[in-house]
């Protein structure tokens, strides 16, 4: 058996999630930025599916798996869980959703997270949602989350702090520098940030009830097929 890696070197991975072509947003930030409450919002409001990688990572401890005492380990140290372990959660997930849009929180967390992903699935995420926040704010909600992780506690999350500064930053530049990173203030209440969200989310929402408004009033016109298409491809030469 070989790794996930070698496995999509061999063609052998990535098949079935690639021909349903999803998108993919990226949701990163410090530990308590607020990422899997907004995920929430989203999910609610745009019919995403929300796929958590610490999430399905205490899922994998919980279900007794082999690997279950190294992640358990790696998240009491606040480190990062090897990429193959967390890529193949989430590719199964994905799979198994049978969905086609998807927000992945918390990952890439490093550069090893997103080079193998990319070269995995072969795919790359349409954005990548940044909530920016400083850390005493960051430390104040992780130590009120009051959900009993193990990791929520202060000698944890110094440690998540370190490691979200040397290893996940890195990877939002890499994404910034591509143009595909929305970076949103995430110091403000809830209600606040969500609408920052919501500006990212809704050109796409604009675009989509266009073509429904169009598909709708031409629908009423019993034209030709092919003149149906013709108008629409005039009509929403901008979206
Ligand atoms: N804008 C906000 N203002 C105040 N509290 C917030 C805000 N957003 C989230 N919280 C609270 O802060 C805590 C952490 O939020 P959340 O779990 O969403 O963060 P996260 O970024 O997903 O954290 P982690 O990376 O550790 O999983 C929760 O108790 C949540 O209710
Ligand atoms: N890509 C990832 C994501 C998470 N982890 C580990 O899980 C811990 C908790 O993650 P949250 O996103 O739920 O805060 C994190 O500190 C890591 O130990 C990971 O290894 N790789």
């Amino acid at each position: 058996m070989g790794t996930v890696v070698e496995a999509a070197n061999k063609g052998a991975s990535g098949s079935i999630l690639q021909k349903r072509n999803p998108t993919i947003v990226f949701v990163l930030g410090g530990p308590g930025s607020g990422k899997g409450t907004q995920c929430a919002n989203i999910v609610e409001h745009y019919g995403y599916t929300h796929l958590s990688a610490g999430d399905l990572l205490r899922a994998e401890i919980k279900s007794g798996s082999e690997n279950g005492t190294m992640i358990q380990n790696m998240i009491k140290e606040g480190k990062i869980v090897p990429s193959e372990v967390t890529i193949k959660l989430l590719q199964r997930a994905m799979e198994e959703s049978g969905k086609d849009k998807f927000l992945i929180d918390g990952f890439p967390r490093n550069e090893e997270n997103r080079a193998a992903f990319e070269k995995v699935t072969g795919m790359e995420p349409s954005f990548v949602l940044f909530f920016d926040c400083p850390e005493e704010e960051m430390e104040r909600r992780l130590l009120n989350r009051n959900q009993g992780r193990e990791d929520d506690n202060i000698e944890t999350i110094r440690k998540r702090f370190r490691v979200f500064l040397e290893s996940s930053v890195p990877v939002i530049s890499y994404y910034d520098a591509k143009g595909k990173v929305r970076k949103i203030d995430a110091a403000r209440p809830v209600e606040e940030v969500f609408a920052s969200v919501k500006a990212i989310f809704e050109p796409k929402n604009e675009k989509v009830n266009h073509y429904v408004r169009i598909m709708s009033k031409l629908y009423m016109y019993k034209f030709h097929f092919a003149v149906k298409r013709k108008l629409i491809s005039l009509c929403c030469h901008r979206c």
